[in-house]
């Protein structure tokens, strides 16, 4: 089974039910569905784009590929579709499936501050959510799968603490588990150290000439920060190229190490989502390990070749063979 569609598929369809109620993914295949997985398959295709007129602005002059006409139709496209589902909030609000969603909250903001909580804000915040935070979360649970699928120590430490925190209670894994399961965090951790979502950031700009550690830096400056190189620093890190969740089984690495982690970004443009990003992770790696027996494709290690996409995803698509546990069988009828 390959692993890819399913994990993008669940962190889609959960970031759309908390923006507007619905899931594209998986369920019903309505022409609704077919067209905001259209839209969202090539929002990803052209963000991970490089427009040469970003680097060289004379050859903005030239619309090579199409790139520039490309972007502008898929916006118009995405600014409708976005639009008909705050018209629809709008028109909807009582109703139960859109009573709690973000869209409905956002609304409500609109009446007491129209000027701030206008529908272009409303709509740019479901598309970053929809941006930043899903390929992300898909990308790191496949780069911990075939992480666990390598070291199957390390998956059978991890499927132990489920048993004991969460199956011997005879029930499958919830949000509250998150914070208990501390070797599941650990996983993680290792994973998004040594294969961080957004392993150069994003690109900052300085808004002013100002100095950094001694350098002079002109306004307009774009700095680019190579999380992927810090987080494998072996002035820093213990073998630092080894899968170790243990290495965050103490808190002493909080304090030492705390600058050289840093997958999240760091300081007043560090993800928002980093919360939600954790509870998200953690609960779908959680459930994955308890609910089935994992293992490899084929009798060799999975390939662990890093891609260049904005995201770093996997080369090789991860595919692995599951079976359910027992755990399931008792609480699913
Ligand atoms: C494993 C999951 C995720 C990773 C590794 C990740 C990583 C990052 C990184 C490295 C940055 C740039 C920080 C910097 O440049 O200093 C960022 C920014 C951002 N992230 Fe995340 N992120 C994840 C999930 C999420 C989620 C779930 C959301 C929201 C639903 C989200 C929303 C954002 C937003 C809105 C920004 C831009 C913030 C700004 O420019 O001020 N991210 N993320």
């Amino acid at each position: 089974m390959e692993l890819r569609p399913l994990l993008s598929g669940f962190t889609l369809n959960v970031i759309m039910r908390m923006m507007a109620g619905k899931r594209y993914y998986g369920g019903e295949d309505n022409a609704e569905a077919k067209e905001v997985r259209e839209l969202i398959s090539e929002t990803f295709e052209l963000a991970g784009f490089t427009y040469v007129g970003d680097f060289l602005p004379i050859l903005k002059l030239f619309d090579f590929d199409g790139y520039v006409k490309r972007v502008k139709k898929l916006g118009s496209r995405l600014d409708k579709f976005m639009q008909e589902l705050v018209d629809e909030h709008r028109r909807n609000r009582g109703q139960t499936e859109f009573k709690n969603t973000m869209i409905t909250h956002l609304l409500t903001l609109q009446e007491t501050q129209p000027e701030y909580y206008t529908d272009e804000i409303i709509k740019g915040l479901v598309m970053v959510m929809i941006d930043a935070g899903t390929d992300t979360t898909a990308v790191t649970l496949e780069w911990a799968m075939a992480n666990l699928l390598n070291h199957p120590d390390v998956l059978a430490k991890a499927k132990t603490e489920l048993n004991n925190v969460v199956s011997s209670e005879g029930r499958l894994m919830e949000e509250s588990d998150t914070s208990t399961c501390t070797y599941l965090n650990n996983v993680i951790s290792e994973t998004l150290r040594l294969y961080p979502a957004g392993p150069m950031l994003v690109p900052h700009a300085s808004s002013v000439d100002c100095k950094v550690a001694g350098y002079d830096i002109p306004r307009g400056t774009w700095l680019f920060v190579n999380a992927w190189a810090i987080q494998r620093d072996p002035k820093v890190w213990d073998e630092p190229e080894a899968f170790k969740p243990e290495r965050f089984d103490n808190e002493e690495w909080k304090t030492t190490k705390r600058g050289n982690f840093l997958p999240f970004g760091i300081g007043r443009r560090a993800c928002p989502g980093m919360g939600l990003a954790q509870i998200l992770l953690s609960s779908a790696l959680g459930s994955l390990i308890q609910c089935f027996d994992w293992e490899r494709d084929e009798d060799i290690a999975v390939d662990m070749s890093e891609g260049t996409g904005l995201t770093m995803p996997k080369v090789v698509p991860l595919v692995a063979k599951c079976k359910s546990s027992p755990i399931l069988d008792n609480v699913v009828v």
